[in-house]
């Protein structure tokens, strides 16, 4: 080739430092480049008004020496198809354009490229990370197919990464609407060595054929070689026709299972999308919420700080297969080494009682503390002064106690909704004491003195750190460094939401508890149960009678709330104790209330 030639055939394959979308007037400056496919380069991209990055897919034009042997109109139907998606899982479209040498779209930027490049990295990935790309890729792809999209070359190199971990499909290059007999044009496209058997055969791409795609997607991630690696193509073909690929021996039975099914020669006999989610691959196996980014070069550990590390490792495969914990708690004499750290601290009551035994407390017998628990960074008073609402509670309480004579029975009182926690769970000893508020919701003070509230009715999750302000996240965005904290949280909420369907109880409608509703503050004696909230409410809970009681609101406010079982909860407002007074048996336990306050 003449020089002058060259040189004028390099400087138009050359992508201008600053580009100008003549359509939307938005002025981009381009960045390095990220890397080349067969036909196009990408390169990082900046919007100069907004300063937001973008991935810069550029394909020479037909017609210039380098987009000579691009399939005609191949560009503008990926164009055409892929701005009009839209979807999280899928590298989002936001626009393009073109000039005399090259047409430009400018693409969601997924800065920790694909999963080829994490697969070489790493050789192999843990069933954990495949479970948890693979949901991405099913989503995204169950997208496509509701609109009768194929897309044709799903492999790593188009599953991309952004910045948190997150998967796209991406180059919609080959991708192509199925006809009304659910197949494509009978062409021979793809990758070749992931080609579904139908293809090969030339019948055609339908959906099943990305189904069978995603059965090599699999094998490849899990065992770091694809089930039919390259070979001469007759013989590769062959075998994909009969679906004959090395058995991978060291895998599990359930991945093991599942790429068979997905590789199965017969397009009929490969799952669905959906029926791929219900496989046991996916329902019996941990599968992370997020991944870190150091999974891009190696496993991540999924470990988390001791001490939650033990219980996580012992309880994980339970932990997210919702409310189905058969032994939450195991008591000491099933525990082995195996079991060891499952049985919970003296502290569950339940409804062991029966009725003809549940006495009023006896006010003079003995009070111990068992064990207690506070909250480090107390948002209810200043740092320093932990004990000031213990002196609010015993406050409370007194007034109450104080407000009127002994009667002979407690006012008629009212029904009100008051908050309290109607169970719990304390296993302060190894981890927290777990709370479920009557709003539905829970929440665990965890022995570092942090608290964690699952909120209702969206799942919110309030985190309050040692030191620090309230923090609130989606069950999506959890920061990783707080999943063991979620987990146990998840766990707890579990088992006692499991026990109060147990017993039978049914949730009042109540309006829900304020975000930063903490609770400060607990005391464990075997004859009651102390919690201090942050909102100054105090619960006093029984274990002889199985009676809570509740004081909550401040000064002329102040109002007793009683719930005993078999019971209407009733409330009574100080003004009505001050007339009223309130009987002997509420007096015995506000009195053991009292004196356990005074203990510590
Ligand atoms: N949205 C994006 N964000 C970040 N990097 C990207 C993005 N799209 C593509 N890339 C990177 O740019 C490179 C070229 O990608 P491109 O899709 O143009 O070609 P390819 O898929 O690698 O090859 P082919 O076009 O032959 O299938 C790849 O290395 C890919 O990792």
């Amino acid at each position: 080739m003449e020089p002058a030639t060259r040189r004028r055939r390099r400087s138009r394959q050359l992508v201008a430092a600053f580009l100008r979308d003549p359509g939307s007037g938005r002025v981009y400056r381009r960045g390095k480049l990220i890397g080349k496919g067969a036909f196009s380069r990408c390169y990082k991209l900046t919007d100069m008004s907004t300063s937001a990055v973008f991935a810069l897919k550029v394909v020479p034009r037909s017609g210039s020496g380098a987009g000579r042997l691009r399939p005609r109109g191949k560009v503008e139907r990926e164009i055409a198809l892929h701005s009009s998606l839209r979807h999280r899982n899928i590298v989002a479209f936001h626009g393009h354009f073109a000039d005399r040498d090259h047409v430009y779209m400018v693409l969601e930027y997924c800065g920790r490229q694909s999963l080829a490049h994490v697969l070489k990295a790493r050789q192999t990935l843990t069933e954990p990370e495949v479970r948890y790309y693979l949901r991405g890729v099913i989503s995204g792809l169950r997208y496509l197919h509701q609109r009768r999209i194929v897309h044709r070359d799903l492999k790593l190199s188009n599953f991309f990464l952004n910045n948190n971990m997150e998967v796209k499909i991406g180059d919609l290059g080959l991708a192509a609407r199925v006809g009304p007999s659910g197949h494509c044009h009978r062409v021979l496209c793809g990758t070749p060595n992931f080609l579904a058997p139908e293809v090969v055969s030339r019948n055609g791409h339908t959906c099943q054929s990305d189904i069978w795609a995603l059965g090599c997607v699999l094998y490849t991630v899990l065992t770091g070689s694809p089930p039919f690696p390259a070979a001469p193509l007759p013989e590769m073909y062959q075998n994909i026709r009969d679906g004959h690929y090395p058995e991978p021996a060291h895998l599990s039975p359930n991945a093991r299972h599942l790429i068979a099914r997905l590789l199965a020669p017969n397009p009929a006999e490969r799952p669905s999308l959906d029926q791929l989610l219900q496989d046991d691959f996916f329902t019996q196996g941990f599968t992370p919420e997020r991944l870190p980014p150091c999974s891009c070069h190696s496993p991540p550990s999924f470990a988390v700080p001791r001490p939650l590390d033990g219980l996580l490792r012992k309880v994980g495969r339970l932990l997210l297969a919702e409310c189905r914990l058969p032994r939450p708690f195991i008591p000491k004499e099933d525990s082995g080494p195996e079991a060891e750290g499952l049985e919970p601290d003296p502290m569950e009551w339940g409804n062991k009682v029966p009725a003809s035994e549940r006495r009023a407390p006896d006010p003079e017998g003995p009070v111990c503390l068992l064990t207690q628990g506070a909250l480090r960074s107390d948002p209810a008073g200043p740092e320093d002064s932990p004990q000031l609402e213990v002196e609010a509670a015993i406050r409370n309480l007194q007034l109450c106690l104080d407000a009127g004579p002994e009667a002979t029975q407690d006012p008629p009182g009212e029904q009100w909704p008051v908050l309290c926690a109607p169970t719990w769970v304390d296993y302060s000893s190894k981890y927290g004491f777990g709370y479920q508020l009557s709003d539905g919701g829970s929440a665990v003070l965890f022995r570092d003195g942090t608290h964690m509230a699952l909120r209702p009715p969206g799942g919110q999750v309030c985190y309050l750190p040692a030191r620090g302000k309230l923090k609130a996240f989606t069950l999506r965005d959890m920061p990783n460094s707080l999943g063991a904290k979620l987990a146990v949280l998840r766990f707890f909420t579990c088992y006692m939401q499991r026990r109060l369907r147990e017993e039978g109880a049914q949730p009042a409608p109540q309006p829900p508890a304020a975000p930063d509703l903490c609770l400060l503050r607990f005391f464990v004696s075997p004859q009651v149960l102390l919690l201090l909230f942050s909102d100054d409410t105090v619960q006093a809970s029984f274990s002889r009678t199985q009676a809570h009681l509740v004081v909550s609101g401040a000064g002329e406010d102040l109002r007793l709330t009683l719930r005993q079982p078999g019971r209407r909860s009733v409330s009574c407002a100080l003004r009505a104790l001050r007339m009223r007074g309130c009987s002997a048996n509420t007096r015995q336990h506000l009195h053991l209330a009292l004196r356990l306050l005074q203990l510590r």
